[in-house]
């Protein structure tokens, strides 16, 4: 199983889950950390299997940080997908949408001052989201899968993952209800990035 010159698969385990059983494979270039695919069910034997294309999101989805719905979205994925008895879940080490963990947490201490996601990237001079899906449409590619159903509210991911050649048949909604930590951070994703949020104002 390779996907191009440099992505392989470097290993695949079991991965028995809260949710259920999955497998595991990690791709990698190099050394760099690897992206995760953690599926369940034969992805090519359904027209368009359920995906959920994750970035990483250390203090959501190790922590249970209440800033985001990172890890909410995370595990309810996995639940889905359960219950659906086939997809996956690919796992982009794209940290605090591309800036990665130190500049993320530089950005939540201007946020406490006022600023919102947005706005917090651009005072450090920062991109707002540069982040990229190529890695994600390879994996599905490596896996003889080229229609999905997309676990997201993002409209860029949709586009993004179109244009490496990823058809998505449906998009499925994944929307975490708010708490009183992250409704700031939920209506600035709706507001200024367009995400899909009906239940957020
Ligand atoms: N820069 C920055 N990144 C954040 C912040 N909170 C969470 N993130 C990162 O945002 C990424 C998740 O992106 P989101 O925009 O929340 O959601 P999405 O994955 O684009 O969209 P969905 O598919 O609908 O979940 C992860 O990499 C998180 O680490 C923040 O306050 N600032």
């Amino acid at each position: 199983m390779v996907t191009n010159n440099s992505l392989q698969a470097r290993a695949q385990a079991d991965l028995p889950t809260e949710y259920g059983n999955f497998k595991v494979i990690a791709y990698a270039v190099d050394q760099e950390p690897p992206t995760l695919l953690i599926y369940k069910g034969d992805l090519k034997s359904v027209k368009a299997p359920m995906v959920r294309v994750h970035s990483e999101c250390f203090t959501g989805d190790v922590l249970s940080s209440l800033r985001c719905d990172c890890g909410p979205q995370l595990h309810a994925a996995l639940q889905k997908i359960e219950a659906a008895g086939c997809g996956a879940v690919i796992y982009l080490r794209q940290e605090g949408r591309g800036i990665g963990l130190v500049n993320k947490l530089k950005a939540y201490r201007l946020q406490e001052q006022g600023f919102d996601t947005v706005e917090a990237n651009q005072q450090l001079h920062l991109p707002v989201d540069s982040r990229s899906y190529e890695v994600a449409a390879n994996i599905l590619q490596d896996q003889g899968v080229s229609h999905i159903d997309l676990l997201t509210n993002n409209p860029d991911k949709i586009k993004q993952l179109s244009l490496e050649g990823i058809t998505i048949d449906h998009r499925i909604p994944l929307e975490i209800p708010a708490n009183q930590f992250d409704q700031k951070y939920l209506q600035t994703k709706k507001r200024k990035l367009h995400h899909l949020l009906s239940e957020v104002d």
